[in-house]
């Protein structure tokens, strides 16, 4: 179980993470979702005192990480990957975490099998893919066979058959009953994988709910009719008191309708349908009407984006939308300029004692020295 309480943090008059309060709990796969820049690798890097909070506390099961007396056992993270630690190989950069973490050798080789990093496993990760590096990263989270997972952009580099493999195995840990708390900006693969979710947008709670709590919460449902007498079929509905608009192409489309009503009103005036079909929103619209007005980096796509669609019901609390306009669709938002590196797979481990190669000490703070050191 990961608890936050209030935590904030900080840095000079930007809050990155503003009051958050949440449980992660387990035997369930939580999504982390926030636009570019809300502040879910800051809260990752405070959950594993990568980073100090400047207000509030947060704990992994019961205690801070630095009171952890085993931490790998505890937590395993794979913070975002954008360089791969390279001077080792594979293999021996898991052994030296596992032996300074009392870990048993073989089990390095069981992560690598379970990973499929089995045949590179002498390789040097420098000459791995983005999408190695990740497995690489898994690898070393899972190491300790630890409790909770963390995992901030998991299937970033991973091929569809690489996506389906992380997908499983996240869903594997979390029948087991571990903590598995992932964050990603992919939608529908968040969709598919996770149960709950915790959503942020300029580092404040947004959402605390089940996957379909979200969607139903977020977005609108409504029926799309098509019948080559439109507006005959208009007139029957406005006077049964439905609310019909017009959609794309020529279709009806019925907020919170009945198909089954909307059918038989159909029949009984003998109109003919082409299409009666219920429409579930996505995660993805539900996702961008909640954070309409937290998205800190607007893209903007030729000809613009839509907005999200009208009438969509907003959960009580949550900011919102404005009523027209452009949105930038999460994953095409700019990155801003200058924005926070993440360190390299199992960067929160600890480096082996004297190891020249290894990751700058850890402690609070250290994400932010690391963060300076990267920027220059
Ligand atoms: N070390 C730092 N110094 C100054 N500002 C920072 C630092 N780290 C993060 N920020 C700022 O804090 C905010 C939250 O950043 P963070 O990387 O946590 O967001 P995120 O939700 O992980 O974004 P993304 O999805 O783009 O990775 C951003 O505005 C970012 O620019």
């Amino acid at each position: 179980m990961i608890e936050l309480r209030d935590l904030t943090k900080r840095y000079g008059d930007k809050t990155a993470v503003d009051g958050l309060s949440f449980t992660v709990r387990p035997g369930t796969v939580t999504g982390f979702l926030g636009p570019n820049g809300a502040g879910k690798s800051t809260t990752m890097r405070m959950v594993l005192g990568l980073d100090a909070p400047t207000r509030g506390d947060v704990r992994i099961e019961g205690k801070h990480y630095g009171e952890l007396k085993e931490p790998l056992n505890s937590i395993g993270a794979l913070l975002e990957a954008k360089g791969v630690h390279g001077g080792r190989s594979a293999y021996n950069h898991l052994l030296c975490m596992a032996q300074s973490n009392g870990i048993p050798e073989r089990r390095v080789g069981e992560v690598l099998e379970m990973v499929g990093l089995h045949d590179v496993a002498r390789k040097r990760p420098k000459g791995f893919s983005l999408g190695m590096g990740q497995r690489l990263g898994i690898a070393s989270a899972l190491l300790g066979d630890p409790r909770i997972l963390m995992f901030d952009e998991p299937v970033n580099g991973l091929d569809p058959e690489g996506i389906h493999w992380i997908r499983t195995l996240m869903q594997h840990l979390a029948r087991e009953g571990r903590t598995v708390f992932v964050s990603s900006h992919l939608m529908s693969e968040m969709a598919q994988t996770a149960e709950h979710l915790i959503v942020i947008g300029q580092g404040k709670l947004l959402a605390d709910t089940s996957m379909s709590q979200f969607i139903a919460e977020n977005s609108r449902t409504h029926v799309r009719v098509r019948t080559p007498e439109p507006q005959r079929l208009l007139d029957v509905l406005t006077t049964e008191g439905l609310r019909p608009a017009a959609g794309a192409q020529g279709a009806l489309e019925v907020d919170g309708g009945d198909a089954a009503r909307i059918g038989e009103l159909a029949a009984a005036h003998r109109i003919v349908l082409h299409e009666l079909s219920p429409q579930r929103a996505s995660l993805e619209e539900a996702f961008m009407r909640l954070t309409a007005q937290s998205v800190e980096y607007h893209g903007h796509a030729p000809g613009g984006v839509q907005a999200p669609p009208e009438g969509a019901q907003v959960a009580p609390g949550a900011p919102q939308p404005p009523p027209e306009g452009p949105q930038a669709p999460p994953g095409g938002t700019q990155a801003p300029p200058g924005a926070p590196q993440a360190p390299p797979p199992g960067g929160q481990q600890a480096p082996p004692p004297g190891d020249p190669q290894g990751p700058p000490p850890e402690g609070p703070g250290w994400g932010e020295d690391w963060q300076r050191r990267r920027r220059r």
